[in-house]
């Protein structure tokens, strides 16, 4: 791997990249292959998300994911490697895939700035293999993206993959990237306010109340009378609005209204995208050293302080809320064992959202060099925190109670560097945003001593939260 040092004035000193770019051809022909050369800069800051308004084409697939909290946000934007798969193997072929295209990579830039060098986005949908047969996201996508942008602790990093072969034309890789710093350079930035257009819309829930509240009942005896001890009943609400959805508006509304929230899109290439803001990790790995959140167990923000610290209070003490959670906490550190790690159960505490709150508990583990991310991702999604538990048993309930495809809800979204670190969340709170139509899926946990009538306000609550943000 050939590392140059890092590059702050492109146009000054782009020879050395002309010099480094000939040098690998050079070898390609020699060896008759092709290589990916993943340029990263240093550049001034910018916003992320504006780039990704300005700079996507309709027909190319993108990624969005940012925490506000933490000041890292990161856009990627087109392909140069990808993979669509479905099936059980999904996860194993992610990482074969990911491990095979690391191979034929080399970096130019200073690979020691945040979010330098080649990142692959990956999302995944719920179940192996989507049951309705045009569900826009196929059951896994992997990606190297042609051009990545990201700012931490306002570090603002571009990264150009590109294809280099005999025949490709050097002079025009450097254009080509001298045009797009040009045009970032040339982005306006505002800052925002909230934007709640009084958008025109009808609603349509997609389960009835009656029906949801049918399920929590049957789920509830099946609860206490088989191998189930909880199951996640999802619910959906079809929105069409007068005019086509505005995404950017749209996630820079999410993204202010719940700061300390993963807000996060993604598009594939066709019109369709998928956007949220969710509260749950399902792992980071930063330096070996992971972190996964057991989030389960939920009560409404307070209306005063008084009241906000007595639903607090009662969440924190109540036995059937506790048992949820508890579930979810055997379930990822058996699966962590499982996969020979020695997860640490951290403080439990409470994850204050601005409409909700819940229990949280973050495991740690350190992660041996050998076991991939995406081995762990395998290992936990779904978690009792949006399946249930017995896993199995909650699933195949899951589909029979669910009258629509869950696709991308619920499941498993992020990126994964050339070292193994990663960021993969649970893709709740989530939207399916087509053109002027939107699909907003949110659920809740069913266990022993639920009440229908609070489940369904629970899912209200949440789908309220999405919907707010939509312009
Ligand atoms: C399934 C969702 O949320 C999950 C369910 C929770 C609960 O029932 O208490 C809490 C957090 C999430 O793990 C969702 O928001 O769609």
């Amino acid at each position: 791997m050939t590392v140059s040092p890092c590059r702050n004035n492109f146009f000054v000193k782009h020879k050395d990249l002309y010099q480094f770019l000939l040098s690998v051809q050079k070898s390609c022909l020699k060896n008759d292959c092709k290589q990916i050369v993943s340029i990263s800069l240093d550049i001034d800051w910018v916003d992320p998300l504006v780039v990704l308004d300005q700079l996507t084409q309709a027909n190319e697939i993108n990624f969005y994911f940012e925490n506000k909290g933490k000041e890292e946000a990161i856009a990627a934007i087109d392909a140069v490697a990808k993979l669509q798969v479905d099936g059980q193997e999904r996860f194993m072929q992610a990482e074969d895939f990911i491990k095979s295209c690391l191979k034929n990579i080399v970096n130019f830039g200073n690979i020691n700035q945040p979010f330098a060098g080649s990142h692959f986005f990956c999302y995944f949908s719920f179940f192996d293999q989507n049951s309705q047969v045009n569900y826009p996201f196929p059951s896994a996508t992997i990606f190297l993206p042609r051009w990545q942008i990201a700012v931490k602790n306002q570090h603002c990093t571009l990264v150009n993959n590109i294809i280099v072969n005999a025949r490709v034309d050097v002079q025009k890789i450097i254009q080509n990237l001298q045009n797009k710093l040009k045009l970032i350079d040339s982005l306006e930035y505002h800052s925002s306010k909230l934007d709640y257009f009084p958008v025109k819309y009808r609603k349509k829930p997609v389960t009835n109340s009656a029906q949801f509240k049918r399920s929590v009942v049957s789920a509830l005896e099946k609860i206490n009378s088989s191998r189930l001890s909880k199951i996640v009943l999802a619910d959906a609400l079809d929105v069409k609005s007068k005019n086509h959805f505005n995404l950017y508006k749209s996630l820079d509304n999410l993204r202010q209204i719940h700061p300390n929230c993963y807000i996060f899109s993604t598009s594939n290439g066709k019109g369709q995208n998928f956007i949220g803001a969710s509260p749950e990790r399902l792992i980071s790995i930063h330096n070996q050293q992971l972190i996964t959140d057991a989030l389960a167990g939920s009560a409404p923000r307070g209306k005063t302080p008084a009241e906000d610290a007595a639903n607090a209070n009662h969440l924190l003490n109540s036995e059937k809320e506790r048992h949820e959670h508890l579930l979810v906490i055997d379930f990822i550190t058996q699966r962590l064992s499982q996969l020979g790690l020695l997860p640490r159960i951290l403080a439990p505490r409470l994850r204050q959202l601005s409409n909700i709150q819940h229990l949280w508990t973050p495991i740690s583990a350190v992660v041996p060099t050998n076991v991939h991310p995406l081995k762990i991702v395998s290992q936990l999604h779904p978690t009792p925190a949006v399946a249930g538990a017995a896993r199995d048993v909650a699933c195949a309930e899951i589909r029979r109670y669910e009258s629509f495809e869950r696709g991308l809800y619920a499941a498993p979204l992020g990126w994964i560097d050339s070292q193994g670190n990663c960021e993969f969340i649970v893709g709740i709170r989530s939207a399916l945003i087509d053109g002027d139509r939107a699909r907003l899926y949110a659920g809740a946990g069913i266990v022993a001593g639920s009440d229908p009538e609070k489940e369904f306000a629970e899912v209200q609550l949440k789908l309220q939260a999405l919907l707010k943000a939509l312009v």
